[in-house]
């Protein structure tokens, strides 16, 4: 299993290019299964995760052609069948084939993703979502299986809270329903209105996404369709804290100042600049780093997919700094991880209390989820001496090339093999 060796220390200076969402990527893979026409998908990111969601539609009949960050997917040929623990145990998004499947098809069955790292993670609001447009679900013998022979029916939705994943499934599968559906209290991250962009270009007429409202109409003509993929604003929020820990300079290339409003509004609060370029954004730092507190918040708050990065760069501020999160229950995985590096924190509950300012000396860790293992990059970036990260797979989901990113921008990190 490969490794990374980090030795602390180094400015990062240079440019950074963000690749495309890894969350817009995944429904929209999914989504491709909603219509017999081809989809083709741009700046996809060359990541684990999509390679693995390519891999759950070919399961499902899809044809597959790929260049570099981007795919062709015809579905012409797809059918409906199981979709396996095995598969969705690897990446909880497999979830997201259901809807589709469902509304292309009329059933469906798919594994129920177990309870995760970050947290239990339940599908109940996908399950309500599909109910209320008419479908029949079940849980069995730990898969979801649903089905709606006479074909779903337009509705009015009101999502307990505003999920993400909840909100893609419902909108997927009210494009085929017969008649208007209303989301209520719908998410609205911009993967939820990429999501949507590329289901108008594939033919369906949605009004609203990006706003707690979205009008499906339903009954879509599909065709054929190409979609353009937005920037990674994770991505981009990782190597903004990057440039910000280190006390260097960065241009992220592509990276959208509009997605990025409270990020950037937090990283200033600290001392850190951020300011538009021509290619995307620049951060950079000269100052001592200030103490911020934080609260993980559906968008637009400060998304809990860069909790962990920020820990990081609070360790090395001065004073004590308050981070709260609010999306899930166990997404603090990273904290005993980081106190191995030297970071003085305590936790209560949802709450962590960093204590900056204590030197970081570089030790052995252990990646324990996506986000919680780059802030252990993040913070290895500025530890004195050699950082040894264990299970770097769990990187791979999401970041492409991070170590080669670094490297380019000045960081001392290496890859080890097993
Ligand atoms: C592939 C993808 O896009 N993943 C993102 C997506 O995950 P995901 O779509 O899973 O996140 P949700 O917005 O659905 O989850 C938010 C909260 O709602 C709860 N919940 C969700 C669905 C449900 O049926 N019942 C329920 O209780 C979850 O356990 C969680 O506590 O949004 C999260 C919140 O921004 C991000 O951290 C993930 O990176
Ligand atoms: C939690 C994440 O992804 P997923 O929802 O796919 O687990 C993430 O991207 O940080």
């Amino acid at each position: 299993m490969d490794r990374l060796r980090i030795v602390g220390g180094q400015r990062l200076q240079g440019a950074v290019t963000i690749s495309g969402a890894k969350n817009a990527a995944l429904p929209q893979i999914a989504a491709a299964l909603l219509s017999p026409y081809p989809l083709e998908l741009t700046n996809l990111p060359d990541v684990t995760d999509v390679e693995n969601m390519l891999g759950v539609v070919r399961l499902h009949g899809a044809e597959i052609t790929r260049s570099a960050h981007a795919a062709i997917i015809d579905t012409s040929a797809a059918i409906s069948k199981e979709t396996s623990y095995d598969t969705v145990r690897k990446m909880r998004a497999t979830v997201l084939v259901l809807a589709p499947l469902l509304a292309r098809f009329g059933h469906a069955r798919v594994s129920l993703p177990g309870g995760c790292a970050i947290g239990a993670r339940p599908v109940d609001m996908h399950v309500a979502a599909l109910a209320a447009l008419g479908a029949r679900v079940a849980i069995e013998n730990g898969l979801i299986v649903a089905s709606v022979p006479n074909g779903l029916t337009g509705t009015r939705i009101v999502l307990p809270s505003p999920s993400v994943g909840a909100t893609e499934t419902a909108m997927m599968a009210a494009t085929t329903a017969k008649g208007e559906t209303e989301i209520l209290n719908a998410a609205r991250e911009p993967e939820v209105a990429d999501l949507a962009a590329c289901l108008s270009a594939m033919g369906a007429r949605i009004e609203g996404a990006g706003t707690h409202r979205i009008l499906i109409a339903g009954d879509t003509n599909w065709h054929a369709a190409s979609h353009d993929i937005i920037p990674d604003r994770i991505e981009a929020g990782t190597y903004a804290i990057a440039a910000a820990i280190t006390g260097g300079q960065l241009e992220l290339t592509h990276a959208r100042l509009e997605h990025m409003a409270s990020v950037v509004q937090l990283l200033e609060a600290t001392g850190v600049s951020v300011w538009p370029g021509d290619r995307g954004l620049i951060v950079s730092r000269d100052r001592p780093l200030k103490a911020a507190d934080l609260t993980t918040e559906p968008y637009p708050g400060f998304p809990t997919d860069l909790q962990a990065q920020f820990m990081a760069l609070m360790c090395c501020a001065q004073g004590a700094s308050l981070l709260r999160e609010t999306i899930f229950e166990n997404r603090f995985m990273h904290v005993p991880e980081l106190m191995r590096l030297g970071a003085n924190i305590k936790l209560q509950g949802t709450m962590a209390l960093v204590r900056g300012g204590e030197k970081l000396h570089g030790a052995q860790v252990m990646a324990t989820d996506l986000r919680a293992s780059v802030s252990l990059v993040l913070a290895a970036l500025v530890s004195e001496g050699e950082t040894i990260i264990n299970r770097v797979y769990h990187l791979d989901r999401g970041y492409e090339q991070l170590d080669r990113k670094l490297r380019l921008c000045g960081a001392d990190i290496e890859r080890l093999g097993a």
